[in-house]
C-alpha cells in the first residue's frame, strides 16, 4: 500500500465527510456535508491509497478564549476518521503531522479537541484540558434557593431570529470563559440553531428561546422535549443542548424557566463545566446527578508563542523543561517571566511532558494535581505552587459543544 497524504480539493469534499461518517458510524447525507461546510472549517488533509480517499483530519479555525480574557486564533482539530479497512497502519499519525504543518503555517500556536476516545491523541501531544458533565434532575429535585426575583420575560424565537440574539450574549458571556470559542453566523446556522431534518435524525424538533431582563435580551437556551408514556402518565423528558445567561440575575431566570416547564419528569443537559452555578441554585444539588469526563484537550504547537498567549496572575519567573515526542522542535527549557515565554538555558524549577502543560493552558488542572499523578517533576522546592498560582483563572474552563 503506497499512501499520499495532502491538503483535499474542493471537489473531494465529499469524499472526506462520507469517509469521516463511516468511520464514525453516522448516516451520510446533504445535511452533514451542511454540517461541515463552516467557514472555520479551513484545512481538509487526507490519506489516499491510489485515487480513493481513505483518511481524513480536518481543522477549524477559531478564536478560543484563554485565561486573561485574550482570544487568539487556534486549530480546533475534527473531523478525524480512518477507514475500517486501513485502521492501524499509522495513517492517522500521517494526518497528525499533515493537520499540524497547516496550523503552524496560519500561525496558530494552540490545537484544541474533543476526542471520541481518550487513549487517542496523548500520544500527539494533547492533554486533557478542561471537565465536562451531563447533568439528570429529577422535577422533585428542581427547588431553587431564595434569590431576588426579577421580572424575565421569555419568547421563542425562530431560527432566523435566533442567530443575532443568541451570538450577541455568546460573545459577551465567551469574553470571559476560558475554552469558549468564536462561532461565525454559518456555524450558528450549521451547527446550533439549525434543525435539518438529516442531522436531527428522528429526534424532538430543537426549541429556541430568549429571555430578556428589563427588555434587554440576557439569556438563550435551545432544548428537544421528548415525550413518553408510563401508563397514562406522560413522562418528558427536557434535553437543555445549550442554555447561556449574561449575568447572574439572568442565569437564575434562564433556568427557572427551563426547571418549571410543565410536563417534564427529568432534565437533562450536557456539557456543562464542573463549577456550573446550578450547584449553588438548587436547593438540594444532591438531586442533580453529574456524570464528569474529560472535556477539551489541548496541545501547543508552539511552546514559546502558546504560553505567551496567554495572561497570568502575579509571580516570580518560572523555567519549565518540557518534553515533546511529536514535535521535537519544541523540547527545551523555557522562562516565563512577566507573562512572555522564551527559551533559555537557566535551570529548570519543573519538568513535564507537553500534554500536562496543555492540561494547565485553560486553568483547569493544577500542576500540583498532575506532579501528585507523577507527570511532573519539581526541581525547585515551592515551582508547584508559583506555578499554581501564575496559571489560576476563576473561571473552569468550559467549551459546550463538541466540534
Ligand atoms: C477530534 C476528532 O475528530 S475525534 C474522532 C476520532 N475518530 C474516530 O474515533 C473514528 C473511529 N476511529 C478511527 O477512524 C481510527 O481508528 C482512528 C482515527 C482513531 C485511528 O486511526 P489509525 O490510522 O488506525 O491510527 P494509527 O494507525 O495512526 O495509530 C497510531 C497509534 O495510535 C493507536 N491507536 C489509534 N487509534 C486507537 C484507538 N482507538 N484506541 C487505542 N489506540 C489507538 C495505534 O495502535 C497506534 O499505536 P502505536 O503507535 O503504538 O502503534
Amino acid at each position: 500500500m503506497s499512501l499520499e497524504f495532502r491538503a483535499v480539493a474542493a471537489h473531494e469534499i465529499s469524499d472526506y465527510v462520507r469517509v469521516v461518517c463511516t468511520a464514525m458510524g453516522f448516516p451520510f447525507n446533504p445535511d452533514r456535508l451542511g454540517r461541515s461546510s463552516v467557514p472555520e472549517h479551513e484545512i481538509r488533509y487526507a490519506a489516499f491509497d491510489g485515487d480513493m480517499l481513505v483518511g481524513a483530519a480536518g481543522s477549524f479555525t477559531f478564536r478560543m478564549t484563554v485565561p486573561g480574557g485574550v482570544s487568539p486564533e487556534i486549530g480546533g482539530l475534527t473531523h478525524v476518521g480512518v477507514l475500517p479497512t486501513h485502521r492501524r497502519r499509522g495513517i492517522l499519525t500521517g494526518l497528525m503531522r499533515g493537520v499540524f504543518e497547516e496550523n503552524r503555517k496560519r500561525g496558530q500556536a494552540v490545537s484544541a479537541l474533543y476526542a471520541s476516545e481518550g487513549v487517542i491523541y496523548g500520544r500527539y501531544g494533547y492533554g486533557m484540558a478542561s471537565l465536562g458533565g451531563d447533568i439528570e434532575l429529577p422535577r422533585h429535585g428542581t427547588a431553587f434557593v431564595d434569590g431576588p426575583q426579577v421580572d424575565a420575560h421569555v419568547r421563542y424565537v425562530t431560527e432566523d431570529e435566533s442567530i443575532p440574539l443568541f451570538s450577541s450574549i455568546w460573545d459577551r458571556v465567551r469574553a470571559e470563559s476560558p475554552g469558549m470559542c468564536s462561532r461565525s453566523e454559518g456555524w450558528w446556522r450549521g451547527r446550533r440553531v439549525g434543525d435539518p431534518d438529516g442531522v436531527r435524525a428522528g429526534r424532538p424538533p430543537l426549541q429556541r428561546i430568549v429571555l430578556e431582563l428589563e427588555g434587554r435580551p440576557a439569556g438563550y437556551a435551545f432544548y428537544r422535549s421528548a415525550t413518553g408514556f408510563d401508563g397514562f402518565h406522560l413522562v418528558n423528558t427536557l434535553d437543555i443542548v445549550e442554555a447561556i445567561a449574561d449575568s447572574p440575575a439572568a442565569t437564575r431566570a434562564l433556568w427557572r424557566w427551563l426547571l418549571d416547564l410543565d410536563l417534564v419528569t427529568t432534565v437533562k443537559a450536557s456539557l456543562l463545566p464542573p463549577d456550573h452555578p446550578l450547584f449553588f441554585l438548587l436547593a438540594s444539588a444532591r438531586d442533580m446527578r453529574m456524570r464528569v469526563s474529560d472535556n477539551l484537550w489541548v496541545r501547543l504547537l508552539d511552546v514559546a508563542a502558546a504560553l505567551s498567549q496567554r495572561k497570568y496572575n502575579e509571580g516570580p519567573p518560572i523555567v519549565f523543561h518540557v518534553n515533546d515526542t511529536f514535535v521535537p522542535s519544541n523540547t527545551g527549557r523555557y522562562l516565563l517571566e512577566n507573562g512572555t515565554a522564551r527559551p533559555t538555558d537557566l535551570a529548570p524549577d519543573l519538568s513535564l511532558d507537553v500534554n500536562a502543560l496543555g492540561s494547565a493552558y485553560l486553568g483547569g488542572f493544577t500542576f500540583t494535581q498532575m506532579a501528585r499523578a507523577g507527570r511532573i517533576l519539581e526541581h525547585t522546592p515551592g515551582a508547584l505552587r508559583s506555578a499554581d498560582l501564575l496559571f489560576h483563572s476563576p473561571r473552569a474552563p468550559w467549551c459546550p459543544e463538541i466540534f
